[in-house]
């Protein structure tokens, strides 16, 4: 199977070197797989999620993220827009936006740009959001919001989908209807899914638990 993240020796520090993040990280990533990372607070997981993401560059070490080498690539953020879709608490939506409108945010720099209005609705008859496609986020539930952003993420057909503790506020049932879709979207659509988690449940939703701790990947 083709490698779709590829990660060797990884370093990444923090205030001129005296914070080391990533402490030479190996990580080998096959397309269509779905992995959880786990550590405990401080350890680098979401520093890990950050340069897999491209939303940051490494001191040193080599990464290559779907067929590019993010060591040497000058635009990230065209990558960026086009391979990856992020699901982050702190991402949130848009709050003056409609669930449409935020759907149809990272379209502007993408192949549906011709046709935002369509994909975004497509997306989000998927998540089952299609009588809420005008509704600003204030007026939707939590589980509803999150619903929103993985629709969000989606927008552009990535690669990869990026998720730092995507169920984290939510109530159980909400989470495992969220995480169904997850592993439904990795099944059915083979998108490779890099899941950060504190919970050893939802960590095991994915096909393989990677260990981080003090920046080194220490089992998985
Ligand atoms: N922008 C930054 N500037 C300075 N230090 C940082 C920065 N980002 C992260 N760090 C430090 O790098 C280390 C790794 O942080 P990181 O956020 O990757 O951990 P984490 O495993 O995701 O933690 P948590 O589970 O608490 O989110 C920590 O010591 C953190 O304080």
């Amino acid at each position: 199977m083709e490698m779709i993240i590829d990660i060797k020796n990884l370093k990444k520090t923090f205030d001129n070197g005296k914070i080391v993040a990533l402490d030479g990280v190996n990580l080998q990533v096959d397309d269509g797989e779905f992995i959880s990372i786990m550590g405990p607070s401080g350890s680098g997981k979401s520093t890990l999620l950050n340069m897999i993401g491209a939303l940051d560059r490494p001191d040193s070490g080599m990464i290559k993220v779907a067929g590019r080498n993010l060591m040497k690539e000058k635009d990230l953020s065209s990558f960026r827009a086009r391979k990856i879709g992020f699901i982050f608490q702190l991402h949130n939506l848009i709050p003056n936006l409609t669930a449409l409108e935020n759907v149809e945010i990272p379209m502007f720099e993408g192949p549906y740009k011709d046709m935002m209005e369509e994909r975004a609705m497509e997306l989000l008859e998927y998540f089952g959001l299609v009588d809420k496609a005008n509704r600003l986020p204030s007026e939707l539930s939590g589980g509803e919001r999150q619903r929103v952003a993985i629709a969000r993420a989606l927008a552009n057909d990535p690669s990869i989908i990026l998720a730092d503790e995507p169920t984290g506020s939510l109530d159980s049932k909400t989470e495992k209807k969220i995480l169904r879709k997850l592993k439904e979207l990795n099944r059915e659509h083979k998108v490779t899914i890099v899941l950060v988690t504190h919970d050893p449940r939802v960590a095991s939703m994915a096909s393989r638990i990677i260990k981080i701790l003090d920046g080194k990947i220490v089992g998985g």
